[in-house]
């Protein structure tokens, strides 16, 4: 599947009786890469799963690829185009990592498993390990790898550097690049690594208690607005 545009218009959702994300507008374009900040407990995580179907509609379109999702089921989402690795590297930890890299294939050829490697060569080296005997940073790897293979248009990541060392930081933020430079997908990123999500991105959200407060181009973030929105020293 190409890299596909996405329209969110007027969204509002939550969990059970409460209301979590109220009246988010935004577009990206084919091939967009978006960095969504704010500080814990904004709402970006919501933001997500709302776009995935995983929270209580309330109101608002979601439109992929001009076609309307936002009555859809989550799986209904995924054959449209949605790709997601949520927050915690959701893996099979009794599978071997080429055993988890076959699930996302999604009727695929076997052999689609080494375009994962050739994105993250550390996954080819502890293809025959289990996902329980990865590191944190290889679970990160596979979980995205995994959600990569089924060549979603759009591919939504939820915190990937959450709790990683830097040097490994540097590997996915890389691959993400990589991934965003062939626009073989629109990605969207939720990150606390303020640098890192501008320096991968061209677009930025920021939310603040389930509004977007602010949105803009990369190149217009200043410290003013991660002082605001963020928090003092979000940028470095
Ligand atoms: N399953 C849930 N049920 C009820 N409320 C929830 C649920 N998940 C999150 N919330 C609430 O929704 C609000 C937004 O949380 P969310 O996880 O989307 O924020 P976030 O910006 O992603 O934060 P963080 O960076 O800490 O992950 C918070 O007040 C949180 O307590």
């Amino acid at each position: 599947m190409p890299a596909l545009p996405l329209e969110v218009e007027g969204l509002t959702a939550g969990y059970g009786p409460t209301v979590i994300l109220e009246d988010v507008s935004f577009s990206v374009p084919a091939g967009g890469r978006v960095a969504i900040l704010g500080r814990n407990g904004m709402g970006k995580t919501t933001l997500l799963a709302t776009l995935m179907g995983l929270t209580r509609h309330r109101g608002g379109r979601l439109r992929v690829g001009g076609e309307a999702l936002e009555t859809l089921l989550t799986s209904r989402r995924a054959l449209k185009g949605l790709g997601y690795v949520p927050q915690g590297r959701d893996i099979f930890r009794s599978l071997s990592v080429e055993e988890n890299l076959r699930v996302g294939l999604k009727g695929r050829e076997r052999g689609a498993v080494e375009e994962a490697y050739a994105l993250f060569p550390r996954l080819a080296e502890r293809r025959r390990n289990l996902g329980s005997q990865l590191s944190g940073g290889e679970q990160q790897m596979l979980a995205t790898a995994r959600a990569i293979l089924g060549r979603p248009g759009v591919l939504l990541l939820d915190e990937p550097l959450e709790g990683l060392a830097p040097i490994i930081c540097e590997e996915l933020m890389a691959a993400f690049g990589r991934l965003a430079a062939g626009e073989e997908m629109t990605i969207l990123l939720v990150e606390q690594r303020v640098d890192s999500a501008l320096a991968f991105a061209d677009t930025v959200l920021i939310l603040e208690r389930g509004r977007l407060a602010w949105s803009g181009g990369a190149q217009d973030f200043d410290p003013a607005l991660a002082e605001r929105f963020i928090g003092v020293g979000a940028l470095h």
